[in-house]
């Protein structure tokens, strides 16, 4: 039996990239699948794709060029400046390809989400699909986690996954992983608003009785040869 929708939270979306999972975000709370709405979103890249997306959707959007801050923390105190000018409940980072410093987490404990697309704890950092090709593995995937002052090792939330073929290039497996991405990024944020979630140390419970439906299915069966 699922939960009535709660009051929407706010979210503060940051991209660097061509903003696909923004779009899913995007996608999903206009589809009422996420009991949020996005209050803005934010890039470090002038040209990034997520920008003319944003705008597209007519949400709120700017740019903070990292290259125009004399220094990480300056930049990470802009971020955060226009994150609270916006009220922002929750920080998504979807292909944010910056890593915020103790102040910028200090400012939102406990209230910022990254998606990777490996799963963790293999493969942190840039990359990651052509590593785990490279390393022979036969599954690969992707993980939606808090963010701590590591880079990739805050709790995690949710985990897909996704076979490696023979014939795999870093472009299909990277698309095959981004596909999972789409669909369990909304679905984390979506349990993040409803109060679902519940860190202990590493670990991360999810109260299913606050969930708005049923987990999606997360491991991909290996496809026929
Ligand atoms: N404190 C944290 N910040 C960020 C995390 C995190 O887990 N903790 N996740 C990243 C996203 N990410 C991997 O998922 C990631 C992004 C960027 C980098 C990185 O080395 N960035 C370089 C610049 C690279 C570039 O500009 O092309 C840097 O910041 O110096 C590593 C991991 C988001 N932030
Ligand atoms: N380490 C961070 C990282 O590699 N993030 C990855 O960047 C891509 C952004 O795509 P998008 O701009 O189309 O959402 C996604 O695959 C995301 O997992």
């Amino acid at each position: 039996m699922s939960q009535p929708a709660p009051q929407p939270i706010r979210l503060g979306v940051l991209a660097s990239g061509g903003g696909t999972n923004l779009q899913s975000i995007i996608d999903a709370c206009a589809a009422n699948q996420i009991a949020a709405r996005i209050a803005c979103v934010l890039s470090n890249n002038p040209d990034a794709g997520a920008l003319q997306r944003a705008a597209r959707a007519g949400l709120v959007h700017e740019c903070l060029d990292h290259r125009q801050f004399s220094c990480r923390q300056d930049f990470d105190a802009a971020m955060v400046a226009r994150l609270q000018h916006h009220q922002v409940d929750l920080v998504v980072l979807a292909g944010f390809m910056r890593i915020v410093g103790p102040a910028f987490i200090e400012a939102f404990p406990q209230r910022i989400l990254n998606i990777h697309p490996a799963l963790l704890p293999a493969f942190p950092g840039l990359h990651v699909q052509k590593k785990a090709l490279d390393y022979g593995v036969r599954f690969a995937g992707c993980t939606v986690h808090f963010v701590d002052g590591g880079v990739d090792t805050g709790p995690i939330i949710v985990q897909a996954v996704v076979p490696v073929l023979d014939n795999d290039t870093e472009e299909s497996l990277s698309a095959r992983i981004l596909e999972q991405e789409h669909r369990i990024y909304p679905y984390a944020i979506d349990l993040f608003a409803r109060g679902a979630l519940e860190i202990a140390g590493r670990r991360v419970r999810i109260r299913a009785e606050l969930a708005a439906g049923p987990q999606p299915t997360l491991i991909q069966p290996p496809l026929p040869r």
